[in-house]
C-alpha cells in the first residue's frame, strides 16, 4: 500500500490543527485586542487624519518662563494628579481671547463618523492657533509627563459650555489601535463664571481627607455617584486614559456635568502615541 493518502491526511491534519491553535490564541497579528476600541478599515484614514493634528512644541528656539504649579496626587491606580494653578491668569485671559470668533458647534465621534448631538455633548469647540504662548502650553503638558516618547499633543482645543451645555459620560480613549492612542488628558478649566458644570468621575472614590473639598464636591454637594471635581479657573485635573497592557481604564469614564448657570469655558490638552511618527524638532 503507498504511503501517499496517509501524509496528506497527516498535513490536513496538522493544518487543522493549527488554524484552531490560532484562533484560540486570539489570531495574533490580524486583530487588535478587544480592549481596544477600533475597526481595521479605519485605521489608515483615522492615522492620516491623526498625524495632521499632531504637533510638537518648538524646544530650541521658543523661550518659555518657568511656571510652578501645585500638584496633588490624587488616585496611583489609574493616575490622576490635580493641578493647582495649571495656568497663570494671563494665560488663561489670552486662552479666551484667542477662541473668539472661532466658535463653532462641538461634534462626538459615532462609529467613526463625526455628527453633532446635543443629548450627548452640548457645547462649543475652538481650535486655537499655536501661538508661543499655547506651544508653551504644550511644552508644559509634555514636560509634566516627562516626555514620553512618540508622543505628541493633539492641536488644542477650547470648549464652551453655556447654560444646560454638559458632555455625558465617555471615554477620551478616542478610537485606538496598538501603534495610535490618547495616551492622557488634561482637563483644564479657564472659566469658572457658572453653577454646575464639575467633572464627574463615577468610579473614583471620595477621598478621605477633607483638604480635597477645595477641588471636589463634598457633604450635601456631593452630587452623584464617585467624585465631582469643581470648575476652578487655572486648574486642571490630568488622567492616564490606557494601563501598562494598553487596556483603557474603565475608571476613567467621566462627564462634564451640565451649566445650570453662567459660562463654563474648558480647554482638553490630549497627548497621542503615535508610533513612528516623527516630530519636526
Ligand atoms: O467639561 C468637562 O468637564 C469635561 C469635558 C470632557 O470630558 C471632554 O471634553 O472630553
Ligand atoms: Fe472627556
Amino acid at each position: 500500500m503507498s504511503d501517499k493518502p496517509f501524509r496528506w491526511r497527516t498535513i490536513v491534519e496538522v493544518a487543522a490543527i493549527s488554524i484552531v491553535i490560532y484562533i484560540v490564541l486570539g489570531a495574533p497579528g490580524l486583530k487588535t485586542p478587544s480592549h481596544i476600541e477600533s475597526t481595521s478599515e479605519q485605521d489608515v484614514p483615522i492615522a492620516r487624519a491623526r498625524a495632521e493634528s499632531l504637533v510638537y512644541p518648538d524646544w530650541k528656539d521658543l523661550k518659555c518662563s518657568k511656571h510652578g504649579v501645585d500638584m496633588h496626587i490624587f488616585s496611583t491606580q489609574p493616575l490622576v494628579i490635580y493641578i493647582d494653578g495649571f495656568l497663570s491668569g494671563d494665560e488663561v485671559e489670552h486662552l479666551v481671547d484667542i477662541s473668539e470668533g472661532k466658535w463653532q458647534k462641538s461634534t462626538v465621534f459615532n462609529a467613526g463618523v463625526e455628527t453633532e448631538d446635543e443629548a450627548v455633548r452640548k457645547s462649543e469647540k475652538a481650535l486655537i492657533p499655536r501661538d508661543d504662548v499655547v506651544q508653551c502650553i504644550e511644552q508644559r503638558a509634555l514636560s509634566i509627563q516627562g516626555w514620553p516618547k512618540d508622543t505628541f499633543i493633539e492641536r488644542l482645543w477650547t470648549q464652551r459650555y453655556n447654560v444646560s451645555g454638559h458632555y455625558s459620560f465617555h471615554y477620551d480613549w478616542s478610537t485606538a489601535t496598538k501603534e495610535a492612542m490618547r495616551v492622557s488628558t488634561f482637563m483644564v478649566y479657564l472659566k469658572a463664571d457658572c453653577e454646575g458644570g464639575g467633572t464627574n468621575f463615577p468610579r473614583l472614590r471620595m477621598p478621605d481627607d477633607p483638604k480635597w473639598c477645595r477641588y471636589i464636591q463634598c457633604g450635601k454637594d456631593a452630587g452623584g455617584e464617585g467624585v465631582t471635581f469643581k470648575a476652578k479657573e487655572g486648574n486642571a485635573i490630568f488622567w492616564m486614559n490606557f494601563d501598562s497592557e494598553r487596556r483603557g481604564y474603565k475608571e476613567v469614564i467621566h462627564a462634564g456635568m451640565p451649566v445650570t448657570k453662567g459660562t463654563k469655558i474648558g480647554l482638553n490638552i490630549w497627548s497621542w502615541y503615535q508610533k513612528g511618527h516623527m516630530a519636526e524638532l
